[in-house]
């Protein structure tokens, strides 16, 4: 079994790189690690980098999650591999663009592209976002999924994830006691749906939803309530029509024991407590 430690970052490729750099400081609140050649690094962590855009196709997403050891990383590719899911090793410059001393990449079973780490690298520098969000750290991510009860199956046979909850038959997963690092959600082609940022209070979620309403970013969701994890939400687009989320007072599973998975309808009083409804099409059919 592949014990994921934590998600440790995404990848996405842009047209615009000075346009997402804008949008990544300016409206969502990051802040700049690094510029390289046709890169950008953005940290909203105590880490050196959680997101980091990269000139090339938007539909180029990668998201990564980070190991113990580094023996993990062998175990895991001998396990994908004989599961039918080819592994490459990172190169060490590749591992260097990164900032983590070693790490393989291979496909879910929908083609999401995965990468696993050994030793990300974390910052002295404390995070100060570029605009005041409230961003206390990159939390979790949607992930694209061709065949919910296939990729259900993967994430908690082949790796630690377990369900939280599930909405209809989309599982919130879990892989410590946050509720969940991984949320699948139903789509025809694989790619990260949204991608989630802690903020502080229900006020920052207020407060993000004003500047950027004023500003015409795109509302997609929210503000509301997630009856599964509890947390206040926002969802908005940014770049390449990639979704952000905050949200605050995500619930945490202290003992695993008395936690039982809970299922929820897929409809509106499913995804908001309040009465929001998502203006995301796989969520309206
Ligand atoms: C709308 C999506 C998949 C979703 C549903 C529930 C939660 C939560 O309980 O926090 C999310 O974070 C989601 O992104
Ligand atoms: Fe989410």
């Amino acid at each position: 079994m592949i014990k994921l430690a934590d998600v440790s970052y995404v990848r996405l490729g842009t047209r615009d790189l000075e346009g997402a750099t804008h949008f990544a400081t300016e409206y969502l609140g990051l802040d700049v690690a690094e510029r390289a050649k046709g890169s950008v690094y953005f940290k909203s962590d105590e880490r050196e980098h959680t997101l980091c855009y990269f000139e090339g196709d938007p539909g180029d997403q990668v998201v990564c999650f980070e190991v113990e050891e580094q023996f993990h990383l062998d175990e895991a590719a001998a396990q994908l591999e004989s599961l039918g899911h080819p592994v490459r090793r990172g190169t060490a410059s590749e591992a260097a663009l990164r900032k983590v001393h070693d790490f393989i990449a291979f496909r879910d079973p929908t083609g999401n592209p995965i990468e696993l780490t050994w030793r990300p690298a974390y910052s002295g520098r404390r995070y100060h976002g570029a605009r005041d969000a409230g961003i206390t750290g990159f939390s979790h991510v949607g992930l694209c999924s061709s065949d919910l009860a296939r990729d259900e199956a993967f994430w908690t046979k082949v790796t630690n994830a377990q369900v939280s909850d599930r909405i209809g038959d989309a599982p919130l997963l879990r892989i410590d006691e946050v509720h969940h690092t991984i949320a699948l959600f139903p789509s025809v082609k694989p790619g990260i749906q949204h991608i989630n940022h802690q903020v502080e209070t229900g006020d920052d979620i207020m407060r993000s939803h004003q500047f950027l309403k004023d500003r015409q970013v795109r509302m997609v969701f929210g503000p509301g309530r997630h009856p599964t994890s509890s947390a206040k939400f926002l969802y908005f687009e940014g770049p390449d029509g990639m979704v952000f989320e905050y949200s605050s007072g995500v619930r945490e599973i202290a003992d695993e024991l008395l936690w039982r998975e809970r299922q929820f309808m897929f409809e509106p009083k499913g995804f908001c407590k309040w009465g929001a409804k998502p203006n995301i099409a796989e969520f309206n059919k």
